[in-house]
């Protein structure tokens, strides 16, 4: 293949190993990517779509899009914008467009400070070293709440820096808060909350390539719709028809069909936008409702 052709194929950056890549693989998997992954490749061929992925840190997928090295990229929020900021600083490209925000790797960057230390508010930080990964992020909401502190920037164990007396304060992803809690810390303030993103680089218009984002879009948003809904069907009473469907979320236009040799029952089918608690599996039961079934979906287009 010669080198002209193979620039037309989308380049697409992903995580290689961390939080992101497990779940943005499955994401490109069920958008009908076949991908050629071997554990060692850094760029990886999808067999049957003119994409290549290149598997890389999360911190560089942003200046990569930026810098127009990839046409599409996976990176959470947090990453990006501290990259915007740093490059918006430096004078650098900062461009990109979000094409969508996804349903994966939610998480916040909080502030927390030793359990045993008393705090009231923002103010409480005055004075303090504040240990991050994220210092342009930090140093910003700072500046919000006025508040001067001295920010140490680490690339990772931030959580430890308290104990080993290198910071006063951490400012640290927290999903669960397991980390904190097992490090003796507790979070304060909620700085910036994050999901992961796609973004597209700047002036794509190569027009196979951007044929091709406008195939994966709709695959995209299928299967984030599919991975929100459930197809629910169960049985009814036919004089309780209408209470139960008032109970079953998203339920506008149910299916409704007979039952062979049984005139008092019917079933409903309904492709619901949320899952069915056993709260309201339980009203449903006691409205005569039977054999109550809550499916998956896997892909859905409408
Ligand atoms: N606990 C968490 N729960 C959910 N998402 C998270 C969590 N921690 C981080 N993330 C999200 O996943 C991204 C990647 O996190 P990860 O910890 O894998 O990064 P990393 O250690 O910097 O990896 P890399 O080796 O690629 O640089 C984060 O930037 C954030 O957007
Ligand atoms: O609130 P929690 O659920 O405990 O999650 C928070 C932790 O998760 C992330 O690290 P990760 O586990 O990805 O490891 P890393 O520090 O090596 O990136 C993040 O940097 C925190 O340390
Ligand atoms: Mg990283």
């Amino acid at each position: 293949m010669s080198p002209a052709t193979e620039s037309k194929r989308l380049r697409i950056a992903m995580q290689k190993s961390g939080r992101l890549s497990v779940d943005s693989q499955a994401l490109f998997a069920s958008c009908g990517l076949k991908i050629n992954l071997r554990e060692q490749r850094l760029i990886a061929h999808v067999e049957n779509m003119a994409i290549d992925i290149l598997r890389v840190r999360d911190d560089d997928i942003p200046g990569l899009i930026m810098d127009g090295v990839c046409d599409l990229g996976i990176v959470g929020e947090n990453v990006l914008e501290e990259e915007s900021l740093q490059r918006k600083l430096d004078n650098d490209s900062a461009d990109y467009t979000i094409l969508k925000r996804l349903d994966f790797g939610s998480c916040r960057l909080s502030i927390a400070v030793p359990q045993e230390e008393s705090y009231a508010n923002s103010s409480c930080l005055e004075g303090k070293t504040i240990a991050t990964t994220y210092p342009r992020l930090l140093a910003r909401y700072l500046k919000q709440q006025g508040v001067n502190a001295r920010i140490v920037t680490l690339k990772g164990s931030v959580e430890v820096a308290p104990r080993a007396g290198l910071a006063d304060a951490i400012c640290d992803l927290v999903s669960t808060g397991a980390t904190l809690d097992a490090n003796g810390l507790k979070e304060v303030e909620v700085i910036y909350r994050s999901k992961a993103v796609l973004i597209q680089r700047k002036n794509l218009c190569d027009d196979k390539q951007l044929k091709l984002i406008n195939k994966l879009m709709p695959r995209i948003n299928g299967v984030m719709q599919a991975n929100e809904s459930k197809y629910i069907m169960l049985h009814a009473p036919r004089t309780e028809l209408e209470q139960i469907i008032a109970l079953l979320p998203g339920a506008e236009n149910p299916t409704i069909l007979p039952l062979a040799g049984n005139d008092n029952l019917v079933a409903i089918h309904v492709v619901s936008s949320e899952s069915l608690f056993w709260e309201t599996m339980e009203q449903l039961k006691a409205l005569g409702a039977s054999s109550i079934l809550v499916l998956p979906i896997e892909k859905m287009m409408v």
